[in-house]
């Protein structure tokens, strides 16, 4: 039992494979616009692909010549808004989707009822929409999408206008009724991939850029997306004796070759990142001759205050000083400065995932 789609919608950029296993949540992650949403309305059913096709349980949802309506593909999209029925109870909004599938209203109802169980709101059964929280209308939308026991859930960034104070419930909860369920979440949040994602692929410019666990990811970032996440600096380029020679897009002078140590099976000449931490970064305002340590030279973008630390980015880079250390130096936006990190520090591995 599996769900598969390759395909691509021209106008949006989008071109993609994705797979996902039985009981499987995958966390789809990257920056605004990268795609994310135009996958999920790909699988619902609400934008049509250019493309390829789409495979649930050996059910094709579109393919040459094959178009399954969103209501007859058993797929569930949940959005940031609950998006519930006004004119219906929280019962009868949870009990519409088992309703339509031709259950009897006594047992529409009896589904309904266990699935505000479920989504922790069993108390809201006889409310009306409007006089719900923010909160409490995203708990019956999740009971409401449960309860029409779809082969495929879709969540988009279903937390993010909620309260931060209600969040932390709401995504405990998620956390549990997603367990060995197969889904799509779409996130900015770390978190939710973490908690809640067996798997995370992230989209750039519409296509699949990076894959993993998220300890995976986090551990080894291989595109700027993931290094932000994880608070890491990456320089990307192509794997050199003793480091890597940083590529055009890091930002960094041609030809420069940052020194650092080997993770990993990696030739000379292959893609490869270079990653390093931010507090392993020394800054100077002139350059430290002799060091036996990399030095870049940058001009400071920004100070950024950063629990005890100051953080000091420049380009794609940041360094963590101590704010008197950043007093000191004199450090401010538009100067000129030298990061200095050892090669122990720099852990260089190959751009792609193996396999
Ligand atoms: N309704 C639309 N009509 C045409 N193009 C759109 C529409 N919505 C999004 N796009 C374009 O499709 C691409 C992918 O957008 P999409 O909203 O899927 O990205 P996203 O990763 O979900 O972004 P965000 O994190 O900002 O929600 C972008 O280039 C965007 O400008």
């Amino acid at each position: 039992m599996t769900f598969s789609i390759d395909a691509g919608l021209e106008d949006r950029g989008l071109e993609l494979q994705l797979a996902l296993r039985e009981g499987e949540t995958v966390a789809l992650m990257g920056e605004n616009g990268a795609g994310k949403s135009s996958v999920l309305g790909l699988i619902a059913g609400l934008l049509r692909a250019d493309r390829g096709e789409a495979v649930l349980d050996g059910r094709p949802l579109f393919g040459p010549g094959q178009w399954l309506p969103p209501h007859q593909r058993s797929v569930a999209l949940l959005s940031q808004e609950a998006l519930l029925f006004p004119q219906l109870s929280v019962l009868e909004n949870v009990a519409f989707g088992p309703r339509s599938q031709g259950k009897s209203r006594s047992a529409a109802r009896a589904q309904a009822r266990h699935w505000l169980t479920e989504a922790e709101a069993a108390d809201l059964a006889d409310r009306r929409p409007a006089s719900l929280s923010g909160g409490q209308a995203q708990r019956v939308a999740i009971a409401r999408a449960l309860a029409a026991d779809p082969a495929l859930l879709l969540l988009d960034e279903p937390l993010a206008a909620l309260d931060v104070a209600v969040a932390p419930v709401i995504r405990r909860m998620l956390r549990r009724v997603l367990a060995g369920r197969r889904a799509v979440i779409v996130t900015h949040d770390l978190l939710d991939a973490l908690l809640l994602a067996d798997r995370v692929v992230v989209l750039d410019n519409g296509r699949v850029a990076e894959e993993g666990t998220p300890q995976q990811l986090l551990a080894r970032p291989r595109s700027s997306f993931t290094a932000g996440l994880a608070g890491l600096n990456l320089i990307s380029g192509h794997a050199v004796e003793g480091g890597l020679r940083a590529g055009e897009r890091s930002g960094l002078p041609a030809g420069t070759v940052v020194a650092g140590t080997r993770a990993g099976q990696l030739l000379d000449g292959e893609p490869a990142v270079a990653a390093f931490r931010p507090a392993a970064v020394s800054v100077f305002t002139s350059h430290p001759h002799g060091s036996p340590r990399n030095v870049l030279e940058v001009i400071v973008d920004e100070l950024e205050p950063a629990s005890g630390h100051v953080l000091v980015r420049a380009g794609q880079l940041a360094a963590e000083v101590t704010p008197a250390a950043a007093a000191e130096l004199g450090l401010h936006p538009g100067g000129a400065a030298f990061f200095a990190v050892k090669a122990s520090e720099v852990s260089v591995y190959p751009a792609r995932t193996a396999g």
